[in-house]
Formats: C-alpha cells, structure tokens, sequence
C-alpha cells in the first residue's frame, strides 16, 4: 500500500467507518429513501451533459476543487457558491465538486453551498467504496457519483451502480486503461469518463484518452478528464470526437473560472 490511490482508499475505509458510527447506515437509508422533497429535486446530470453537446457545445463538468495531491493548494481564496454561480454564467454543464477532505480540501458543505448558488446538476467527486457513500451523496443533493475503476471489483462496482440509479442519480464511470475499459464496459451507465492523469504517478498525457477511444461503442459518451489546460487541447479532443469534458486547475487557478471556462471553450 504504497501509491496515492491506495493510501486515499486506507483513509476512505477509516473515513467510512467514523461516519457510520456517527449515523449507522439503515437509518441513513431509510431517511434517503423516505425523503420526497429530496427525490423530486434531482437534476439530471446525463441530460444536461447531451442536452449540451446536441445543441453544439461542449458538454463542460466544471470541477470546484481546491487542492490535490499532485498540485496541492491550487485555489487559496476558494468561495463554492461563488465559483459555481460564475461557471453556471459562462456556460457549464454541470459541476464537479471534490468532498474528500484529507487530500483535496474539499468538504459536504462545498457541495451543498455550489448545487444552492446555481441550477446545475452535481457530481459528487470523491472516491466511492461502500454504498453509505452512494446514500451520503444523495443526502447531500448530489445529482451524479464517480465510480473509480481502479478502486473497484467487479461486483463492488455494479452494486455501487445498481444503488446510485435507484436513487436517480447518474454514474461516471471512470478508467485510465485498456483493462479498466473492459471493466468499466460491463456496467449500464452511459456516461465514460477518461482520466488522463495516472491516479499512481500523477503523470498527465491526452494521448491516453486518443488511445481508448477506438475501443468505445458509440452508445457511450465520452468524458475526457484532468489536464486540459488549453484551447488547443480542446481541439485535439473535438477533433477526435470527444464533447464532453472534466476540467479543473485550469479554471480553479484563474481569477474568474467561468470567464476561463468560455475562454477555453469558444
Ligand atoms: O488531481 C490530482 O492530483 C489527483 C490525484 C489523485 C487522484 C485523483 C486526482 N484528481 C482527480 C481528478 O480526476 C481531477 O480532479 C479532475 O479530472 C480534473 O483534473 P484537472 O483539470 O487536471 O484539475
């Protein structure tokens, strides 16, 4: 246990455990499941992603993330509500928003205040191991959730699916190699995500989404995440077919993300 990820998923498993102490998981559920209000309030995050791209766009999750572990602090004067009202003006799709604490400062709370300031629908971008976090997601209004491959088997990962989609929400499925690809092939969900950066060696390269894309089915859509940084990045991307796009430091680092984000993507 010794890379990134791993040491992120030991940190889970404690996290996970703590939080089920505080709230066991049967009565989590129950007050999800029972919740109408919260049910009748889901935004589709898949829909906004689509309706996007077939009117002609990118399809932009703009990500509200304030550190990470191969960049550390990237956004010291960070204000949730704010960052999302400015990418919801300039044209976002949808918003990521980071909740791990320990390794990207990220919070619930940042969550909730970015989803109030704004209509866009929310993934909730942490990494999701055990079905309380399916149910703490939705309890915090998350509209989507991340599923990791690499952090994942198999059955793990279609029970995490199968519980996200009763719930309503969208998955993004996310994979970084050829095996993970094949994995990742096995679920129901539509929405593809792509991660240029190695999550072991943090090592970034477009190249990694170019080389997947052969092997997708055109019934899914792609999303091309992590080191997209130019507008000719975005080129690259559309030029081989890829709308839909995840992108963080290169908006959390400018002064006003969502002018950044049309900047990037006119
Ligand atoms: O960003 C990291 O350093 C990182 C390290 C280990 C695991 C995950 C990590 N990032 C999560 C992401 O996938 C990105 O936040 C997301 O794709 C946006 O990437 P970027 O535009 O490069 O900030």
């Amino acid at each position: 246990m010794s890379d990134i990820l791993n040491k992120i998923l030991d940190v889970k498993a404690e996290e996970i455990r703590a939080a089920k102490k505080q709230r066991d998981f049967a009565s989590l559920r129950r007050d999800v499941e029972s919740d109408s209000e919260l049910r009748s309030e889901l935004r589709s995050f898949e829909g906004s992603l689509r309706d996007k791209i077939a009117a002609g766009h990118a399809g932009v999750i703009a990500e509200v993330k304030k550190a990470s572990p191969s960049k550390g602090v990237i956004r010291p004067d960070f204000r949730p509500a704010d960052i999302a009202v400015s990418y919801a003006q300039h044209g976002a799709a949808c918003l990521s928003v980071l909740t791990d604490e320990q390794f990207f400062q990220g919070a619930p709370e940042y969550l909730r205040q970015a989803r109030a300031a704004c209509a866009l629908p929310v993934i909730r971008k942490d990494f999701m191991v055990d079905l309380y976090q399916v149910y703490q997601a939705r309890s915090w209004g998350a509209d989507a959730i991340l599923l990791i491959v690499a952090a994942l088997d198999h059955g793990l990962m279609a029970e995490l699916e199968a519980c996200a989609h009763e719930l309503g929400m969208s998955v993004l499925v996310e994979v970084h190699d050829a095996a993970e690809l094949d994995a990742a092939l096995k679920l129901k969900t539509r929405l593809l995500g792509i991660n240029n950066r190695n999550l072991r060696t943090f090592e970034t390269t477009l190249d990694t989404t170019l080389g997947l894309l052969p092997r997708i089915p055109p019934e899914k859509l792609v999303v091309t995440e992590s080191a997209i940084a130019t507008p000719d990045d975005v080129k690259r991307m559309r030029d081989a077919d890829v709308h839909a796009f995840l992108v963080g430091e290169a908006f959390m680092r400018a002064p006003e993300p969502g002018v950044e984000l049309a900047r990037l993507f006119a």
